[in-house]
């Protein structure tokens, strides 16, 4: 298991997340600035307790300590399109959270606020307990990495695939070309795929790209001591991709959470939680523990993977079924 440091440690860089698919490709060893920043690193083991809050009624008080990312009354509109209107939860150290809702409901845009791409019109987002203002790029402290995986793979068009994968530890790391390239072909591995490295993004399947995204989003600088904590962010990961490649993601999901015994790659998982934005059930059952469902700018119900096929909630319910009657309307 990962074990992380005690108290007052300074450690740099903090954040990454996965680039847009228009951003500048020009690509030189260390060549594009990374979000640098210190970080006060200050997780001890921490419990998880794990939740169910779809029942109601009386709640013992929670202690706080354990959460990582926390949006509050969060609101979010694009022109006269309101689309977020008072979003609240948690995600505590260890928690495999699934955001599901129907489509348009801003499950993707409260990932992009959560990362700190966008910002809200009103609400909070508390890193560690401490209040974010505004975008990523304007932040101080982070205390966690976010990495978010884009729904659209966002990959870089004119770099191969090895450079997209190893495009953080390019930039940020003092790992050699030797070692980062042998890092990425084992991560690539771990995703399914072999011998693509030299490929461009054109040359690859969409299903292809997807796998390559998520293995951008897995690889770490294995010559630092410490590694802070880290959320991930998947937006929709499996969409698209056959049966057996979305089992093949589902359990990769799985094998690098932090509590998982071993990833694909035979190491301790190193994501301390994620949160998985998904329309498929197999991704609902097999990648995730707790489900957010996210209903005309609101959480309309949260509870446990097992209790959402037996939810009375009739907008639960509807969907679940996809039953074309009920309160969801298109
Ligand atoms: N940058 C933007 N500018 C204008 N409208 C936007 C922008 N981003 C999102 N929207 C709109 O906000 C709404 C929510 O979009 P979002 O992608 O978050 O939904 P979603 O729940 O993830 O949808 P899906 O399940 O179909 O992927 C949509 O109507 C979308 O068109």
């Amino acid at each position: 298991m990962l074990s992380f440091s005690s108290s007052s440690s300074l450690l740099r860089p903090s954040l990454h997340f996965q680039p847009s698919s228009h951003q500048p490709v020009a690509m030189s060893r260390r060549s594009i600035s990374p979000f640098r920043r210190k970080v006060f690193c200050c997780s001890t083991a921490i419990k998880f307790d794990s939740l169910s809050k779809s029942g109601g009624g009386l709640r013992e008080p929670e202690n706080d300590s354990d959460v990582l990312i926390e949006c509050r009354d969060v609101y979010k509109s694009f022109g006269d399109k309101h689309i977020l209107k008072g979003v609240s939860f948690k995600i505590r150290h260890g928690e495999a959270v699934g955001v599901i809702g129907p489509s348009g409901t801003g499950k993707s845009t409260i990932l992009k606020i959560m990362a700190g791409l966008l910002a809200p019109d009103k609400g909070e987002v508390y890193i560690r307990g401490k209040k974010r203002a505004g975008l990523i790029s304007d932040e101080e402290i982070s205390g966690l990495r976010i990495g978010l995986v884009f729904q659209s793979a966002a990959l870089f068009d004119s770099l191969t695939v090895r450079e997209n994968v190893g495009f953080l530890l390019y930039e940020n790391s003092k790992m050699s070309e030797n070692q980062i390239s042998e890092l990425v072909t084992q991560t690539l591995a771990a995703v399914g795929l072999k011998g693509v490295e030299n490929r461009l993004p054109s040359e690859l399947s969409g299903g292809m790209k997807k796998r390559v995204a998520l293995a951008r989003s897995l690889v770490f600088d294995t010559t630092k001591e410490v590694i802070e904590p880290e959320v991930l962010l998947y937006d929709e990961p499996t969409a698209g991709l056959d049966p057996i490649a979305s089992t093949v993601v589902e359990d990769l999901i799985r094998s690098v959470h932090l509590t998982g015994e071993e990833d694909s790659l035979g190491k301790p998982g190193k994501i301390a939680s994620y949160l998985v934005v998904t329309h498929q059930h197999s991704t609902i059952q097999r990648a995730v523990d707790r489900l957010l469902f996210l209903y005309e700018g609101k959480i309309v119900w949260q509870g446990m993977t097992h209790e959402f096929t037996t939810s009375t909630n009739p907008i639960v319910q509807q969907f679940a079924t996809g039953s074309l009657d009920g309160p969801i309307r298109y």
